[in-house]
């Protein structure tokens, strides 16, 4: 008679630390299958202890526990190939393929990658956080590996719900439904959620398939085999269905966004999709969120003018629409992470006479600059383009830093951008830009705004923010935000006994001539900006220079970011500081060009 709740010789001891014995597929694949659902509460402990620290995308990978540990046993990574799709979501991948003793690092500099990253390992692929790729990558690989001989090569794309709305996968699905040599795995994450519920018909549909009362299956219209719902925390189920399949195959598996942490389950607004660590890296300085001053004065707007609508791309809150909607329900439009078409779609709404505000993180909207040319510009649509995120965005590393929109926008014909430095030049410059008759941008960075700068004089459309007087020899031209840098440079450069004016040029495309009339009379013009150099306002400037004053021109130094390079993940202020973007580098570089004179 054996004790209630000792093991039998039929359970499996378990240890406790079970997953500390996960070292590699390999391992995982011994982990007999009675032990699995203990693992999978590990991993979610593990989860939860961690990123409750490092902060992260706790949300989508407690939702993708029994699915990654099934593609793992089933699969043979890195021999066989598994994408991530955004790749938000790849935590307990990295746990599973030897990182888990590193994931205390998780999005800090030197640290983890919150993404995959081929650097850490042969396991990761895409390293891209850009939604809907995934299954593009599928059909190159698996075109490469049937053109090089290697067909015992699987590939396997987890894409989900949310990322399904982007145009890309259809693209995708299209060119992998017409090769039914290739058998390509596509595993459907379907947890109902992209931040929100996903938006559109997709979602429609999958919800029929879910429920079993879709009219049809789209998927198999298009080529795949269909297998599921499978339910998506069942990893024998999940296992029964991934298994070889010699024929392009969608398996639909139905997740919980947040599956297994009570706080997480119980978000109604995104399942604590993202989660800010206490370790905060990034201390929340004074000032008030950019985000939030945002909606409040689109608000503001949206009451004066009932001509203003707002386009979101799936991420209504993080870009700080909400307050918007819940005042103009039938004015706000969730178009699903399809950046291309919220960009085409904000065309016809100018072209019907409304004024559309694009709210779209800036490294997000890269993908939609033809529409911004081609379908806004070209025919001087009255959009206006907010885009927060602009500059170094911080813990989301390389694909999410907004440091090409200037650069980009310049090119723009008929386009004004406008950088605020603070939350009340937030407010003023969206008024600007939602009463100007073209294409117009509103950039500003992830997090708080510095307190109020206030000018204490005009130059055209810049404002003088310190200095001004005739015996200034150095003029400093901050874009953004990097005027709080600014000021804090002069005061100390007053010390040196050097008269330094400080510039906020608010505009920086198109450059403001009366600026450039004033930079001429100085020996010395630093520029300084949270954007790659290429294109942007220190370039802009430098040209217009050398045409007002020909071969006189100052001294020019343009203070951005390294060129011809991605940056990694860091806190905002660590980075700023290491490309001298900082008072400290300010100082540094008028001082160096001061003695080079
Ligand atoms: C092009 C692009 N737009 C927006 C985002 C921001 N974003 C990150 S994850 C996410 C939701 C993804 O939903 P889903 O694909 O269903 O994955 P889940 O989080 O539900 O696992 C969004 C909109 C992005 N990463 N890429
Ligand atoms: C994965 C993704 O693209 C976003 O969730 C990203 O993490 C943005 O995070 P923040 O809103 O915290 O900048
Ligand atoms: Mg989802």
């Amino acid at each position: 008679m054996t004790a209630i709740g000792a093991p039998t010789e039929l359970e499996p001891l378990i240890p406790t630390d079970l997953l500390a014995s996960v070292r590699s597929p390999d391992d995982l694949r011994r982990v007999p299958p009675a032990a699995l659902p203990e693992l999978a509460a590990q991993i979610r402990a593990e989860l939860v202890r961690q990123v409750s620290t490092t902060g992260g995308h706790l949300g989508p990978n407690l939702g993708v526990v029994e699915l990654t540990i099934a593609l793992h046993r089933v699969f043979r990574s890195p021999h066989d190939v598994i994408v991530w799709d955004t790749g938000h979501q790849a935590y307990v991948h990295k746990m599973l393929t030897g990182r888990l003793d590193a994931l205390g690092t998780l999005r800090s500099a030197g640290g983890l990658s919150g993404y995959p990253s081929r650097a850490e390992s042969a396991h990761d692929v895409v390293e891209n956080s850009h939604a809907s790729t995934s299954l593009a990558y599928a059909d190159g690989l698996a075109k490469a590996f049937g053109l090089t001989g290697r067909c015992d090569r699987r590939v396997v794309a987890v894409v989900g719900d949310g990322a399904l709305t982007g145009g890309m996968c259809w693209e995708a699905l299209n060119n992998l439904g017409a090769a039914p040599h290739r058998p390509v795995v596509v595993v459907l994450n379907d947890n109902g959620r992209s931040y929100g519920p996903t938006a559109g018909q997709v979602a429609v549909h999958l919800r029929g398939l879910r429920e079993g009362t879709a009219a049809g299956n789209l998927f198999e219209d298009l080529g795949f085999a269909y297998v599921g719902p499978v339910e998506g925390h069942d990893s024998a189920a999940l296992e029964r269905a991934a298994a070889a399949l010699h024929h392009p195959v969608v398996v639909h598996a139905v997740t919980r966004k947040g599956a297994g942490h009570p706080p997480a389950e119980a978000d109604e607004a995104d399942r604590q999709h993202t989660v800010s660590g206490t370790s905060a890296r990034s201390p929340r300085r004074g000032g008030a969120d950019w985000t939030e001053v945002f909606g409040d004065e689109l608000a503001r707007l949206g009451h004066e003018r009932a001509d203003i609508v707002a386009v979101t791309a799936a991420m209504l809150r993080p870009t700080g629409l909400l307050r918007f909607a819940r005042h103009f329900p039938d004015r706000v439009f969730d178009v699903g992470i399809a950046e291309q078409h919220a960009v085409a779609s904000a065309a016809g709404l100018a072209t019907g006479g409304l004024h559309p505000v694009v709210a779209i993180y800036s490294t997000f909207l890269n993908r939609a600059f033809d529409q911004v040319l081609m379908d806004a510009a070209l025919h001087r649509s009255a959009i206006t383009f907010v885009l927060d995120r602009a500059g170094i965005t911080g813990p989301d590393g390389p694909s999410h830093h907004g440091m090409w929109d200037v650069s980009l926008f310049g090119l723009v014909p008929g386009a004004r951008v406008a950088a605020p430095r603070d939350t009340a030049q937030l407010r003023a410059l969206l008024r600007a830009c939602v009463a100007y008759g073209g294409p117009s941008v509103l950039r500003f960075p992830r997090g708080t705004s510095s307190a109020v700068l206030p000018a204490r004089a005009r130059w055209g459309e810049a404002e003088v923010l310190a200095g001004g007087g005739a015996e200034a020899e150095v003029l400093v031209v901050p874009v953004g935000p990097l005027a709080g840098a600014a000021v804090e440079a002069a005061d100390r450069l007053a010390g040196h006994g050097l008269a330094v004016t400080i510039v906020d040029p608010r505009w920086v495309h198109p450059i403001d001539l009366d600026l450039v009339a004033a930079a001429a009379r100085h020996r010395l013009v630093v520029t300084v900006e949270d954007n790659a150099p290429s294109g942007a306002f220190g370039e802009t400037l430098a040209r217009a220079l050398r045409e007002h004053c020909g071969s006189s021109t100052p001294q020019l130094r343009t203070l951005a970011l390294p060129p011809g390079r991605f940056v990694a993940a860091g806190t905002r202020e660590e980075l700023l500081s290491s490309f001298g973007l900082d008072a400290d580098g300010i100082v540094r570089a008028v001082l160096d060009a001061s003695a080079r004179r």
